[in-house]
């Protein structure tokens, strides 16, 4: 029997992430290659914007994928979460040349806050958040705890780009597939302060550690080129991310649905207080993923250096979260 339709919201949906993510989400890469999907689709109230959306629709709808079961418009989020089964929260502003992601709290926050709200009010209660929006762990803080309804652990923040970019890194280092490599992971921030942390990282069984061997390389080359790889393609391209960014999006919420297999994937999740991170920090974590629910790996040993970097990244999220600390007043 065919299964019942989930209901997808996506924001910022005729952005470029989204002309990337919604063909994707239609085409079953994020819920199931059998699971029918509606989706409802979110733009700002502008005559313009919503035009461009209308347009995304009729490409979507020119492909005739067998797994859309519906497809709404929307410029209000209270109808566009209406019990929503997924959300996933891109639309914000990006940044340019020359900005850091923290440089756009001030625009987007307030975007969060009404979001949060709106979800509270009418997504399912079962409802799984992604924020891509930028900064997205802040942002995703604003949208948890504007929700305070819904459970916490139903709000996450996209670290996955992140972490595909450091298993792409590692892949190139070592001449081996992405595929082969387990047990990656990346503490903290999406920002140059992340910590992508390939100490417990595996080869067909070997260590990446030992393999790789070169304690340099991952100082002065491999960290600096994940944590500013957002940078490197805005100067590049003129425009931030966008098919990466949708790529990651899809994987995050396929394996926190369908789950990693006892595999280590990185989501940005409230804090459980879990290696001193304080308790509802939105901070990346390794976790494994399984009927929906996703679990820290826990009791890796975390030695001086990677100490220093996960408390250079909390740093920088204690500081976003005060920067914000009004809006939630
Ligand atoms: N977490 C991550 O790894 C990544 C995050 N990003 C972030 O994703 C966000 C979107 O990026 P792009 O799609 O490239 O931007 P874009 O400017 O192409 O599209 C954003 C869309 O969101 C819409 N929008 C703005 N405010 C909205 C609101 N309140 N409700 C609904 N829609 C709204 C805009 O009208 C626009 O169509 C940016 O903040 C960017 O920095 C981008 C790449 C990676
Ligand atoms: O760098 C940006 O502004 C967009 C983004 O988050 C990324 O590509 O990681």
């Amino acid at each position: 029997m065919a299964k019942t339709p989930l209901r997808v919201a996506v924001t910022g949906a005729a952005g470029q992430i989204g002309y990337s993510l919604l063909f994707r989400i239609a085409n079953g890469d994020m819920l199931g290659k059998d699971q029918p999907v509606i989706l409802q689709l979110l733009e700002i109230a502008d005559e313009k914007a919503q035009k461009a959306l209308k347009g995304v629709m009729m490409e979507i709808d020119d492909c005739a994928f067998p797994l859309l079961a519906g497809m709404t418009a929307h410029a209000d989020p209270m109808t566009a979460f209406k019990d929503a089964d997924f959300a996933l929260l891109v639309g914000a502003r990006p940044r340019g040349p020359g900005m850091e992601r923290k440089d756009l709290l001030e625009a987007n926050a307030q975007i969060f806050t009404v979001q949060g709200k709106a979800l509270d009010a009418v997504a399912s209660r079962n409802v799984k958040v992604l924020v891509v929006g930028n900064p997205a762990n802040t942002n995703a803080y604003i949208a948890m705890k504007s929700a305070p309804s819904l459970p916490a652990k139903n709000f996450t923040a996209m670290l996955r780009l992140d972490h595909n970019r450091a298993l792409s890194q590692i892949a190139s280092k070592t001449g081996k597939p992405v595929a082969s490599i387990e047990k990656l992971c990346v503490w903290g921030n999406h920002s140059p302060t992340m910590y992508a942390d390939y100490r417990f990282a595996q080869i067909d069984g070997a260590s990446v550690k030992e393999t790789i061997n070169d304690d340099a390389w991952n100082r002065d080359t491999f960290l600096p080129t994940v944590g500013k790889r957002g940078a490197a393609i805005i100067e590049a391209r003129g425009l931030s991310s966008a098919a990466s960014a949708a790529n990651a999006a899809i994987d995050h919420m396929h394996d926190w649905y369908l789950g990693t297999n006892g595999k280590w994937t990185t989501m940005g999740i409230p804090s459980d207080g879990s290696y001193g991170i304080p308790e509802g920090t939105m901070f990346g974590f390794p976790v494994t993923t399984e009927n929906g629910e996703y679990t820290i790996v826990q009791g890796l040993p975390i030695d001086e250096f990677s100490q220093e970097r996960i408390n250079l990244t909390l740093k920088e999220l204690t500081e976003e979260r005060e920067g914000v600390a009004h809006l939630l007043a």
